[in-house]
C-alpha cells in the first residue's frame, strides 16, 4: 500500500500549523518524523491518519483520495498510536487491545477465533501477554504505551503511525519497540525525539514550523548544519568502536 501526502496545509486560529508538506511512503518503509516541539509532527500524523481534514492538499492511499473513503475503510488500512492516547480505565488490557478489531467487525462478521488470535499475537509482540487480564488502570505508563501499540497491531493495518512510541519506555523496551517497528514489514511513520534512534529509520522527514525542511536517508540529511538550523544545537559525531556506527552527541551553542 502506498500513501502520498500532497501539498498538505492545515490552519488553526489564523496560524499555519502545516504548510505545503508533500511526501510519499513506500510499502514496507519506516519513515521517521523529526523536528522541534510544536513543529507539526502530531498534526501531520493526524492528517495522514484521516482524523483531521487538511485545509489544503490531499492524502492518497494507493492513488485514491482519502477524503472520499469511509472512516472504517481507512481504519482497516491505517492505525495511529497518538501521543496522549486515552483508554477508559474500567477495562482489562485484553479488552482494550481487542478494540483494535472494531473496523473489521459488523453484524455479518461478528467476533471470531481469528480476532482472538490477532489480539493474542499483538499482546505477545509487545511483551504484554502476561498482563492480558489486568485492569488497565493498574498499568504503568510504559505498559500502557505498549498496550496502545498492541491495539494498533491488533487492527492489522498496512500502515502504522506512531507518535513518540518510546515515550515512557525503559531502555530495553525502547529498543524492543524500535526493533519491532523495523521487523513488522509494515509501512511506518514514526515521530521520534531521539535523533540517534531516528538514524535507524529508512528515511527521515524533518519538520520545522509546519514546513518540511528535509526528506531523505538519515545519513544524508542529519548533518551539523541542519541540526544547528532546525534544532539549535551543536552536534558532534562519534564512531562506536564496536561496530563502526555513527553516534551523535549534542551540545548547546
Ligand atoms: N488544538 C490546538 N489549538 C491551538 N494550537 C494547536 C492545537 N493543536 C496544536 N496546536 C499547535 O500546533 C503546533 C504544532 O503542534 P504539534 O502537536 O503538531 O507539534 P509536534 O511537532 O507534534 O510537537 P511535540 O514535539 O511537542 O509533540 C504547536 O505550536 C501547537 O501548539
Amino acid at each position: 500500500m502506498t500513501l502520498e501526502a500532497i501539498d498538505l496545509g492545515f490552519r488553526l486560529r489564523g496560524r499555519d500549523l502545516l504548510d505545503g508538506v508533500s511526501l510519499a511512503l513506500a510499502p514496507g518503509e519506516v519513515l521517521g518524523l523529526v523536528g522541534p516541539n510544536g513543529s507539526g509532527k502530531s498534526t501531520l500524523l493526524r492528517l495522514i491518519a484521516g482524523l483531521t481534514r487538511p485545509a489544503r492538499g490531499c492524502v492518497r492511499l494507493d492513488g485514491a483520495p482519502m477524503a472520499t473513503m469511509p472512516q472504517r475503510q481507512i481504519a482497516r488500512r491505517i492505525a495511529l498510536v497518538a501521543q496522549s492516547a486515552e483508554t477508559s480505565d474500567r477495562i482489562t488490557v485484553r479488552d482494550a487491545v481487542a478494540l483494535g478489531r472494531t473496523p473489521w467487525l459488523d453484524a455479518l462478521r461478528p467476533w471470531s477465533a481469528e480476532d482472538d488470535a490477532h489480539v493474542a499475537r499483538a499482546l505477545r509482540r509487545v511483551d504484554l501477554a502476561h498482563l492480558a487480564h489486568r485492569d488497565w488502570s493498574t498499568l504503568s505508563g510504559g505498559e500502557r504505551q505498549r498496550a496502545h501499540i498492541a491495539r494498533a497491531l491488533a487492527q492489522d493495518p498496512q500502515i502504522l503511525l506512531l507518535d513518540e512510541p518510546t515515550n515512557h519506555l525503559d531502555i530495553r523496551h525502547q529498543l524492543s519497540i524500535l526493533s519491532l517497528v523495523g521487523d513488522l514489514g509494515l509501512s511506518v511513520v514514526v515521530a521520534l525525539h531521539d535523533l540517534n534512534q531516528a538514524m535507524r529509520c529508512d528515511r527521515l522527514a524533518v519538520l520545522q514550523g509546519g514546513r518540511l525542511q528535509a526528506l531523505g536517508p538519515p545519513d544524508e540529511i542529519l548533518d551539523a548544519a541542519l541540526l544547528a538550523r532546525v534544532f539549535g544545537v551543536r552536534a558532534t559525531t562519534l564512531i562506536d568502536p564496536e561496530d563502526g556506527s555513527r553516534v551523535m552527541r549534542f551540545l548547546p551553542f
